[in-house]
């Protein structure tokens, strides 16, 4: 692939990119603007042509000579008509490009026929040509190369048809072909300018659409890489359920909204009962198994609307909105159950997968995410004392206490 530099740089003599592909992407990118832009100015410039068929009377006067001429408009304007519907339906500069010098060379020709057939108006026609030279540069939409080619060939024409028809003295020769390489230069330049200036506006647009592609594509990365962060910083890697920060906000949240819906909201803190011996017996990776079947379990039995999290490591926590404490503790037994039945106890024969778990709830206006948290773990550390594998509500403990 070539450098910004390199694809920007342009033929010193026609204005064009010197890289093949940029040029054609280029001339693609105009293609719908000059195939109406030439279809219209041909149109006209041959409108143009066809009413100087005024003049070839005021000239010759009804006579052969003005059938002559008239034939020869005729034929000219129609041949450019016909063309410029070509072009507008039809018109590219990279496929066709004769389609596009046709209409020029066909004027040319016309205007060089005028001088045989209507001699004595050779002043009239040299300003009509220096007029079609400059229109040929800048009005009619054509490349640098096929412009000056067809107005190289319009000038020489006309010279040559004014030396050998209209007779005129070496002096005046002269002075006309002076006059013209003026016109052309003239028209040269300034197109050669308008086609590198165009180019260049071309080349930073394209850059800049390069550029506003690259910022969305790092900006799109960024983005993905930010979710990434915060997927890392929000959910437990084992087990996928919330981590203890991201819980603690978002039980927060729910937390309030009871409070002001005055809904109940229960916590719960589950354990498993003797996970050390299940690392030390099957190893540590069917340690991280059965917490991953845990964490499992609690999502899939438990409402969208609770949250779960890992609280620490073979510990998990509950925030229960909108719930009872007796409907909280039905949930908890059914999580009991739904533990003990676990199948990923089939690689550990003999062990009785249970949970111990700890219930608090919200009683008054001044309990705060803090005091459920301490008294689901009093909870908790009560029902581990009296033996584990069981639900123990925060009332239970503060009633023997
Ligand atoms: N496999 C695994 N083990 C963990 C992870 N996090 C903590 N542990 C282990 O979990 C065990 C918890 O042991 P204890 O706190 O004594 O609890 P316990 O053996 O379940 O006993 P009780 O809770 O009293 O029934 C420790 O051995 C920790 O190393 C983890 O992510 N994966």
């Amino acid at each position: 692939m070539s450098s910004p530099m390199t694809s920007h740089r342009l033929n010193r003599l026609t204005g064009q990119f010197l890289e093949p592909g940029r040029e054609a992407l280029y001339r693609q990118d105009i293609a719908p603007r000059v195939r109406l832009e030439s279809g219209v100015a041909i149109c006209v410039a041959a409108l143009v042509f066809g009413m100087f068929a005024i003049s070839d009377y005021h000239y010759t006067g009804v006579g052969i000579e003005l059938y002559l001429l008239l034939a020869m408009r005729l034929v000219v304007v129609a041949s450019c008509l016909v063309l410029a519907f070509l072009i507008g339906r039809a018109g590219d500069y990279n496929r066709r490009g004769w389609l596009h010098a046709l209409p020029l060379w066909i004027l040319a020709t016309g205007i060089i026929l005028i001088i045989p057939l209507r001699p004595e108006s050779l002043a009239t026609q040299v300003t009509a040509v220096v007029v079609a030279t400059m229109a040929f540069y800048l009005l009619i939409p054509n490349l640098l190369p096929v412009v000056a080619t067809a107005s190289l060939y319009l000038s020489l024409g006309f010279l040559a048809a004014a030396v050998m028809v209209a007779d005129i003295p070496a002096v005046v020769a002269l002075r006309i072909s002076l006059l013209l390489i003026m016109t052309n230069a003239v028209g040269f330049f300034a197109l050669l300018r308008l086609e590198k200036l165009q180019r260049k506006q071309f080349a930073l647009l394209q850059e800049e659409r390069v550029q506003n592609q690259q910022m969305a594509e790092e900006i799109s990365h960024r983005k993905s890489l930010e979710a990434q962060l915060r997927r890392v910083a929000e959910q437990d890697g084992l087990t996928g359920l919330d981590a203890r920060s991201h819980f603690m906000a978002r039980a927060e949240a729910l937390l309030r909204r009871s409070r002001h819906e005055k809904a109940p909201f229960n916590l719960m803190m589950i354990d498993v009962d003797h996970f050390k011996a299940i690392n030390d017996t099957w190893g540590h990776s069917q340690g991280d198994r059965v917490l991953a079947a845990i964490a499992e379990t609690c999502k899939r039995s438990l409402r969208p609307q609770d949250v779960i999290g890992r609280f620490g490591g073979e510990e998990f926590i509950v925030a229960l909105p909108e719930t009872h404490l007796k409907d909280a503790r039905m949930v908890a037994e059914r999580l009991q159950q739904k533990v003990s039945e676990l199948a990923v106890m089939e690689a550990m024969p003999d062990h009785r997968l249970t949970v111990t778990i700890g219930i608090a709830g919200v009683l008054d206006e001044e309990t705060d995410l803090d005091d459920l948290i301490h008294q689901a773990d009093q909870a908790l550390y009560a029902g581990k004392h009296g033996g584990r594998n069981r639900v123990v509500m925060s009332q239970e403990v503060e009633g023997e206490a």
